[in-house]
């Protein structure tokens, strides 16, 4: 059972293509199943501990798996009995059935059991599943004490995070060879419990993956406080949004944090380690800009489009947020040849590029190429793509995040890495990850300004 940190990220049909090029030799698609039905006995072995287990199977291969694994878990003596919503259909599940040495129930009369191994449908699921199906697994989830799925929950579509019928909540979902998508994408990743991977020895390769634990830079004896990273965070009509984004930025390590504003420029204002002055286009020109960040608090008038115009024709790397992503159009950001990361939520992205209609990881992937920049698709499923195609699923972070200036304080971390000189995928991979730990580190409850703070803490 590995945590799925960094791990590649499959759709079905890649996942099919990895196995056929892994399927050389005596490696075909039977021993892989067997080598699937082992791993996941030996998993369900360690979680019921000694509890008696339920496996519901269904008519592919992801029911082959739960008869051999159902077949081994009898063999190290746990009580297991084996249900199924019909007979197997492919020839690999019907020959494993076979090995399941006792009768086989119905799905619609079996007695539930403390722990459940759903393996009724995995990545073959082309529909919703029929309602008899849904109502028994709803009925035997319910009673149980510990609910695992095979590969993934019953019901949900490989690649693009849909739940196609009724699926109930399941405690672990054992992916088998490969993440999917729908193992991070909502609303399907909420019903998954903890997703841990199970090695069938199928090489995977994808430009897709999860988040991993960055390698954040570190000042050395040669830094000083412009190579530590200098940002310049343009304000707008709300100067507390970016102000919160400037002590992000502080608290991600950058070494000097300039906030440009006009009006109630206070010197005299804490934090003081933010450097306060009077928005000029001129102040972007500063030669040891390494970021700008543009879009908490801008606001949406003229001012707001002046500055963003300045901010793009500045040539520093930018990191464009909020209002900013309303104000400019994909055509601008495709004709702008300089770094840039975009972090639009839902709504903004909607906004800009229109709504999804497949899935949250080729809209994000499209986003990036669209406008040249790094897209940081924000949510509860965050998804970071590239122009080239690489791409970062996230999995879920504290549901604590939905408050507001949350997103200002992810801003600013992310223009922290940038301007460190992290290329602006892994500036935004950084970003991302330190904001779930600081959210993680904040507990409950947290306001946005608690969430800044912990960002040094959490930096590491
Ligand atoms: N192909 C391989 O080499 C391996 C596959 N593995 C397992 O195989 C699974 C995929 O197997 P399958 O492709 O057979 O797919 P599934 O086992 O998910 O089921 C698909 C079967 O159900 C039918 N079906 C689809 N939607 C239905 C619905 N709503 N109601 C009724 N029937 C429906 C399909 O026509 C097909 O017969 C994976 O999730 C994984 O568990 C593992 O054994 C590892 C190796
Ligand atoms: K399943």
């Amino acid at each position: 059972m590995i945590p799925i940190d960094g791990l590649a990220v499959l759709t079905a049909a890649e996942m099919r293509s990895a196995e056929q090029a892994a399927m050389i030799g005596d490696v075909t698609e039977a021993s892989l199943m067997d080598r699937a039905g082992a791993a996941i006995a030996q998993a369900v072995a360690r979680l019921a501990a000694g509890r008696e287990v339920l496996v519901l199977c269904g008519p592919g291969n992801n029911g082959g798996d739960g008869y051999i694994a159902a077949a081994e878990l009898k063999r190290r003596g746990l009580a297991v009995r084996v249900a199924a919503s019909e007979a197997p259909r492919s020839d690999d599940a019907r020959r494993v059935a076979a090995f399941w040495p006792d009768a086989v129930e119905s799905l619609e009369r079996a007695e539930p059991a403390p722990v459940l191994v759903d393996a009724i449908f995995g990545t073959g699921l082309s529909r919703s599943p029929s309602a008899v199906v849904e109502h028994a697994l709803a009925r035997l989830t319910d009673a149980a004490w510990l609910r695992i799925a095979v590969d993934l929950p019953t019901g949900i579509a490989t690649d693009t995070g849909k739940v196609l019928g009724k699926t109930p909540r399941f405690d672990v979902t054992l992916a088998l060879g490969a993440v999917k998508p729908s193992h991070v994408l909502q609303p399907a990743a909420s019903l998954m419990g903890q997703v841990r991977l199970l090695d069938i020895g199928v090489p995977t390769k994808s430009s897709a993956r999860i988040l991993a634990r960055p390698i954040l830079p570190q000042p050395d004896a040669t830094s000083h406080k412009y190579n530590r990273g200098m940002v310049a965070i343009v304000a707008g009509s709300m100067s507390g949004a970016s102000e919160l984004a400037a002590l992000a930025t502080l608290r991600a390590g950058a070494g000097y944090v300039l906030h440009l504003a006009s009006g109630d420029v206070s010197a005299s204002a804490a934090p003081h380690a933010i450097v306060r002055r009077n928005y000029t286009a001129d102040a972007l020109n500063e030669d040891r800009i390494g970021a700008v960040v543009i879009g908490p608090g801008l606001g949406r008038n003229d001012d707001a489009s002046d500055r963003l115009e300045a901010a793009l024709a500045s040539g520093r790397p930018l990191v464009i947020d909020g209002d900013a992503l309303r104000l400019v159009a994909v055509e601008t950001l495709a004709a702008h040849d300089g770094r840039k990361i975009l972090t639009p939520h839902g709504g903004e992205f909607t906004h800009l590029f229109g709504e999804v209609t497949d899935d949250k990881l080729s809209a994000t992937r499209r986003a990036a190429q669209q406008s040249g920049g790094v897209v940081v698709h924000k949510g509860a499923d965050t998804v970071i793509a590239a122009p080239d195609g690489r791409a970062i699923l996230c999995p879920e972070a504290s549901p604590w995040l939905s408050t507001a200036g949350t997103g200002d304080v992810l801003a600013g971390a992310i223009g922290a890495m940038l301007a460190a000189g992290l290329e602006p995928l892994a500036a935004a991979e950084a970003g991302v990850w330190l904001h779930a730990q600081a959210a993680r580190a904040c507990g409950k409850a947290f306001i946005a300004d608690d969430l800044a703070d912990a960002l040094s803490a959490v930096r590491g």
